[in-house]
């Protein structure tokens, strides 16, 4: 272990790059520290978007691939793309478990309820992909489709939910089947932090009807004062004025959100209530629910990566970040493995009440950062690895002063972090895991508006290396599939076998 060299991986959450300009919270902010890091010779883009980290071409970057790639040092095919491709291959429609699902309800006159994020934002899924399963459920005669319909302003523009209803409707219209059931702000329906009090909201409309009685979709988007993602469970009616959508004995739920951690909740939530009375659970895409749900598409393996070679060399390392995104520094980092490593540490900073981002950009950074601090003058812990929140995270809101505090905020930490690096003679290697904050405006649309999702745009990574050594500059592409081989390297270890990134310094 003498002969490894110490160092601290930060993440700077939604940290992409884009030239100063209208809309660019980052280049607003003043960050004394980081501009001074971004000129050295050691910092470089990396690709952190499409096919560069194994997203479809052109699709923005999100925290899960990003983690999962930054650890694994390869890229890795996402869930988006592995349906994509079973839809473009026509397995999807040939599917045995869904078409006995199917086949099920078509005897039975059961309905099938489609439950996911309507939009087209590719970060939870594709509204696309709700077409071709109205489209399957049509070839299997089912005689009836219900959609219970969450709107998102947070992966896609807000104010952009009255649009994609008309996408979903008219999806249904192509088809041949299918009206949308309820209408839920993602805010309800897709909560991860535990407040199961928005999840039975949302819970409640699907399956007793409960919420605003609405006669057509669009008149639900009204029922919010906080754009789409606040959307108040909304329950379509038919003409005898009663809820269309409840879920019936011996119906099937198919959830259509191919990513996993921000509809488990619910998922688990119906599941429970629903699965003993004979309803058939399936998602589109592999789940960690508690719940035995099958999926319709299995992950790739996303493992072999850094946490497996540090295991291998007995190097001990302690993951720090907040609560929205400590799965993101320890199982997306470790290839999605759900026990940690033996020599692993994990601290998961919690803020004592729900947050509200605009008015505290600065979260819980203090604390992440004594953390962090703590962890790095400690002599048996080689590698510490955090995640620094604040500019995804506030970035979200879509409010760009106080996105340019959270940058502030960031600056200060990372500032603090390289003088404990300096004290204790570690490295630092800071990335971003896809951008976000660089882009505060979108012209999609009907003209301009405040943007709070993610971007295609590269990721700064920067090396401040230990005292007395140089970085030289990179060449080449880089990618955050350099960034694991990068950590080993400076570390002073080799890269594991089935890393295809390269050590950038
Ligand atoms: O779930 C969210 O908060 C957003 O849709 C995506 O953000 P993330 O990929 O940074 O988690
Ligand atoms: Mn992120
Ligand atoms: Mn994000």
């Amino acid at each position: 272990m003498s002969a490894v060299r110490p160092g601290i991986l930060l993440v700077l959450d939604g940290w992409g790059h884009a030239e100063p300009g209208e809309g660019n919270a980052l280049a607003a902010a003043d960050t004394p520290c980081l501009d001074r890091l971004l000129a050295t010779p050691a910092a470089v883009l990396a690709e952190a978007s499409g096919s560069a980290v194994g997203l479809l071409p052109g699709t923005v970057g999100n925290s899960e691939i990003g983690h999962i790639v930054i650890g694994a040092g390869r890229p890795v095919p996402y869930d988006s793309v592995l349906v994509e491709e079973r839809i473009n291959d026509g397995t999807l429609r040939s599917h045995e478990t869904l078409g006995a699902a199917l086949t099920g309800l078509a005897a039975t006159g059961g309905s099938l309820h489609l439950i996911g994020l309507a939009s087209d934002g590719m970060i939870h899924a594709n509204v696309h992909h709700l077409r071709e399963l109205l489209r399957i459920a049509a070839l299997f005669a089912v005689p009836e489709v219900r959609i219970h319909a969450i709107t998102d302003g947070r992966d896609v523009a807000d104010g952009t939910a009255a649009h994609h209803l008309a996408t979903v409707e008219g999806y249904a219209a192509e088809a041949g089947v299918g009206s949308i059931a309820t209408v839920i702000g993602r805010g309800y329906a897709l909560d991860k932090s535990g407040d199961l009090e928005l999840t039975e909201r949302a819970a409640r409309a699907i399956t007793d009807g409960a919420g605003h009685p609405v006669g057509k979709p669009e008149e639900a988007l009204a029922t919010s004062g906080r754009g789409d993602e606040w959307v108040e469970p909304g329950v379509v009616t038919g003409g005898d004025g009663q809820p269309l959508g409840p879920v019936r004995d011996g119906d099937v739920v198919l959830f259509t959100n191919f990513r996993s951690d921000r509809i488990q909740q619910l998922a688990d939530r119906l599941y429970g209530e629903l699965a003993g009375r004979g309803v058939t659970f399936l998602s589109l895409a592999q789940y960690d629910t508690e719940a035995p749900i099958p999926a319709l598409v299995h992950r790739a393996d996303a493992g072999g990566g850094l946490a497996d070679r540090l295991a291998e060399c007995g190097v001990r390392s302690v993951r720090i970040a907040e609560a929205e995104k400590f799965e993101h520094v320890t199982y997306y980092l470790n290839g999605r493995k759900a026990d940690p490593a033996p020599l692993e540490e994990h601290i998961r900073i919690s803020a004592d009440a729900p947050p509200d981002y605009r008015t505290a950009p600065e979260m819980s950074i203090g604390r992440v950062t004594e953390a962090v601090g703590s962890a790095a003058r400690r002599d048996d812990v080689p590698l510490v690895v955090a995640n620094l929140a604040n500019i995804d995270v506030v970035g979200h809101t879509g409010d760009h002063a106080a996105t340019v505090r959270a940058a502030e905020h960031t600056d200060r930490a990372v500032e603090a972090l390289c003088r404990v690096a300096g004290e204790t003679g570690r490295w630092v290697l800071l990335v971003g895991d896809h951008g976000n904050a660089e882009k505060m405006l979108t012209d999609a649309g009907e003209g301009r508006r405040p943007y709070g999702g993610h971007t295609t745009n590269p990721v700064p990574a920067v090396l401040v290396p230990a005292q007395g050594r140089q970085a030289v500059r990179p060449t080449g592409t880089a990618t955050l599939a350099d960034i694991a081989p990068s950590v080993l390297s400076l570390l002073g270890l080799g890269p594991a076998p089935a890393m295809t990134g390269r050590a950038l310094w």
